[in-house]
């Protein structure tokens, strides 16, 4: 659970969310820009292609009403010019069998609107058309008219007629002449019902009333449909001809592709659900979508990959300070030759660690130096002898100890002042420095007390000779601000017999040849071996 938490909240899984947000953000966003582009691009495409298929059907239509416009004319002409009476054009619609073959009916109608004359049905009822509008109109125009969808009165069946005037040979107006198109019959929609827009779309034709002419559900043939703001019918009804977004009345989006008929105020429109119309383009954008998490799967496996791997050094700068903390290793550790940002805070580490490894160097050699004197102090004369000691129970040659006191130190102190007493340890230390070996420990204890520790001694006769040699440096009167003094100095010498003679025993013996040398009158040297009861005084 810890180390979930770090995960977490480690810098790696930052920097890989912030790679994978990165890699989504860019991928949905150039892909999400290409789509609306693509799609926006095909659906010009789509609705141009679609327009131009309605522009076939509309061509179509306008054709066939012309050509049904201009047989009807042909005919009444032939009446008009040859001056037939109405009671003589049932005889020559017959004989016309194109008639048949374009219209579902032709009629004749005098100017009183009554039926006269029937193509299909010589018997046909009697019925009036004077209040039909297009009765009217034809009459008051006094040329061709086409009618507004109805039920006819005679078929029942869904119709739109053509009309024609007649005249006499006066050229006097006798009637009209009506082609009746029935609106249900394959002649009428059968090339229409062939023109589909994909698997789903269909073809429509609805009035600038808004009344449908043609809708593959033949139902809906003579019904007013609805022409509120965002219907088909408003939007087929809105302009010339172009193309939109639409609903269906079961609010399924539609792309709706319109034109104007050229030769009636009729628009033929198609509907085109989007789902079907855009097909390939939701495919693509599926694929685009399934490309994109796979992309972000793979980037995000590879940012991990690649952020691990950058973050290595600060892993390894991480370890380098731990070791170095625990000592498991030195500042050498650090990585001080790269030139990116972790070698600069391998620098900073390393100049950080340097001084720290100084300011405790400084502090230890505070802790075990004399300060007056420049020489090891007791703290650190005590962890050397037993050093010493140690060496020389391996080597198995003895060690010698110098216990040094200055004599009459305190009459130097209270005559010539503390300063001048200093200056006498300072100029003792240097002497006897310079008397032994620099392999010699030499210790300044307390006061006016100094130890010398000898390793590697050939001979015990080797401390007799050391003994002299330091009293010999202490001969010449010591130069002091008061003036010249003579400084002497007692030394217990004291030699280890056993490996196994420890730090107590060599110094109780050292003490004990000091403590003889003083009783004797100071000056002078002793030498004791440890476990000897005796001090063989030598001078
Ligand atoms: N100037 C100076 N005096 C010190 C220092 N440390 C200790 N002393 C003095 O050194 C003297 C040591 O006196 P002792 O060793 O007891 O007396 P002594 O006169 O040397 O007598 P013997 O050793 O018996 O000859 C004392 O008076 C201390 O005050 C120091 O750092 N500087």
């Amino acid at each position: 659970m810890r180390q979930l938490y770090s995960v977490f909240f480690s810098f790696k899984f930052k920097i890989t969310t912030l790679v994978i947000a990165l890699v989504l953000f860019a991928g949905i966003g150039s892909g999400g820009i290409s789509l609306l582009i693509a799609e926006s691009e095909l659906r010009q495409v789509i609705a141009r292609q679609e327009l131009s298929l309605l522009t076939g059907a509309a061509a179509f239509i306008d054709n066939d009403l012309q050509n049904k416009r201009q047989l009807l004319k042909t005919v009444t002409e032939e009446i008009n010019e040859r001056g037939l009476p109405l009671e003589q054009i049932q005889a020559l619609l017959e004989t016309h069998e194109t008639l048949r073959d374009a219209f579902f009916n032709v009629n004749a109608f005098d100017l009183d609107g009554n039926l006269v004359a029937s193509l299909r049905d010589r018997r046909a009822k009697r019925v009036n058309i004077a209040e039909r509008a297009y009765f009217k109109d034809t009459l008051r125009l006094q040329e061709g008219v086409i009618s507004a969808p109805f039920k006819s009165a005679l078929s029942g069946q869904p119709v739109v007629v053509l009309t024609q005037p007649l005249r006499d040979a006066d050229g006097k107006l006798t009637g009209i002449l009506l082609g009746a198109i029935d609106l249900l019959r394959p002649s009428f929609s059968a090339q229409l019902d062939n023109l589909r827009a994909g698997a789903d779309g269909y073809l429509f034709i609805v009035t600038d009333n808004g009344v449908t002419v043609y809708h593959p559900d033949k139902n809906r043939i003579l019904e007013k449909g609805d022409d509120q703001p965002g219907t088909l019918t408003a939007a087929a009804l809105g302009s010339d001809e172009g193309w939109e977004d639409g609903l269906l009345d079961d609010g399924v989006p539609v792309l709706l592709v319109h034109k104007h008929l050229r030769e009636t105020d009729w628009t033929i429109g198609l509907s085109y659900p989007v789902r079907s119309a855009f097909a390939s383009m939701l495919s693509v954008r599926m694929r685009a979508l399934l490309g994109a998490a796979v992309l972000t799967c793979v980037a995000g496996l590879f940012g991990w990959l690649i952020t691990k791997n950058l973050l290595r050094p600060l892993g390894r700068l991480h370890r380098h300070v731990e070791d170095i903390s625990a000592g498991r290793a030195d500042i050498s550790v650090f990585d001080v030759a790269r030139k990116d940002e972790f070698g600069h805070l391998s620098r900073a580490f390393y100049a950080l660690s340097q001084r720290r490894e100084r300011a405790e160097l400084e502090l230890h050699r505070l802790a075990t130096t004399d300060v007056l004197t420049g020489l090891h102090n007791r703290r650190m004369f005590d962890a050397l002898l037993p050093q010493a000691l140690a060496r020389g129970a391996r080597s198995g040659q003895p060690v010698g100890l110098a216990l040094l006191d200055i004599d009459h130190f305190k009459a130097i102190n209270d005559t010539l002042g503390h300063p001048a007493g200093d200056q006498v340890l300072i100029e003792f230390s240097r002497r006897l420095t310079g008397a032994v070996r620099t392999t010699d420990t030499v210790a300044r204890l307390a006061g006016d007390e100094f130890v010398i520790v000898f390793e590697q001694l050939s001979s015990s006769t080797e401390m007799d000779v050391l003994g002299e040699k330091i009293l010999a440096a202490m001969h010449a009167p010591f130069q002091l601000a008061s003036g010249p003094r003579e400084v002497r100095t007692s030394i217990g010498i004291a030699l280890t017999t056993t490996a196994a003679d420890s730090a107590e025993d060599i110094m109780r013996a050292a003490d004990q040849a000091l403590y003889g040398v003083k009783a004797a009158g100071r000056n002078g040297y002793a030498i004791n071996s440890v476990g000897a009861e005796r001090v063989v005084r030598v001078r």
